[in-house]
């Protein structure tokens, strides 16, 4: 059995020392009850928001300040973090030779940086194409002995990319999210089918509150194998949680042996 918390929080927009504190409160929370979470996810951009104009000035540099605080309390609490994603400068110099990314890091209970993805997908809606590179990687990384893989929001949208996580052995799929209200129905049925498809766990953190015009529905999700949703939050800030039994990937697979059926020589 395996406790994962989802952080589901409010942004404020361009503030990251402010969400910092947000995130600390909520860690607060996840960590003072009777059984720790094994695995803490945190949504997309959770630090600065879209402030994509003033990144030079907010982001994060080669996942840094964020990477060394969540390194120390992933090691002093013994718990795993996905932190959600931050925006990433990386490279010296001028613009040319610098890069922003919109990346993903785990981070183990030793305290290590197993993974870090960077997106792949740019929402051209949220203007992430003319401020982020993308990224050229399919990553998957172990906690615990398990085999995980990472999707940022929008990359959801795109089967043959979360086919090939899937292909590589995840049996856990990380989502975090900043995925606006008006498409709520497309990530609850993505994230569903994503899992269902892959016969694998899917967990999205998807963001809550306003920025500018948009509105975000919060909807964290946590699905299960056989498309059971086992937790699905509401709109409040606050940290959800679910306990999955890894054993359905197996029993889900057996049941159903798509991954044996399968025709890459047709299509
Ligand atoms: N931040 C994102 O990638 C948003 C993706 C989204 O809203 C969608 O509909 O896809």
């Amino acid at each position: 059995m395996l406790k994962i918390s989802v952080l589901q929080m409010d942004v404020v927009y361009g503030e990251p020392e402010e969400n910092r504190k947000k995130v600390e409160k909520l860690l607060k929370e996840a960590l003072k009850v009777k059984v720790k979470p094994d695995i803490i996810l945190l949504p997309e951009m959770w630090n600065t928001g879209y402030a994509l104009e003033r990144l030079s000035d907010i982001a994060d540099r080669e996942g840094n300040p964020t990477i060394d605080w969540m390194k120390k309390v992933a090691k002093e609490n013994r718990i795993n973090i996905i932190a959600g994603s931050i925006a990433d400068i990386r490279g010296e110099g001028s613009d040319e030779v610098k890069r922003v990314y919109n990346t993903a890091y785990a981070i183990n209970r030793s305290g290590e940086v197993v993974a870090r993805y960077d997106k792949v997908h740019r929402f051209r809606l949220m203007n992430e194409e003319k401020y982020f590179s993308p990224g050229e990687k399919v990553v998957t990384f172990e906690l615990d002995g398990i085999k995980c893989g990472i999707a940022i929001c929008y990359d959801i949208r795109f089967p043959e990319f979360i086919r090939k996580i899937a292909l590589l052995g995840a049996q856990i799929l990380f989502v975090p999210a900043q995925w606006p209200k008006p498409r709520e129905m497309h990530w609850r049925l993505l994230n569903i089918v994503r899992a269902i498809e892959n016969q694998f766990f899917v967990v999205g953190a998807n963001r809550v509150g306003r920025e500018g015009k948009a509105e975000f529905p919060g909807c964290s999700i946590v699905v299960d194998p056989w498309g059971e949703v086992l937790l699905e939050a509401d709109e409040r800030e606050g940290v959800f949680e679910a306990v999955i039994d890894l054993s359905a990937v197996e029993q889900v697979r057996k049941r159903i042996p798509i991954f044996e059926d399968r025709r890459p020589d047709v299509y």
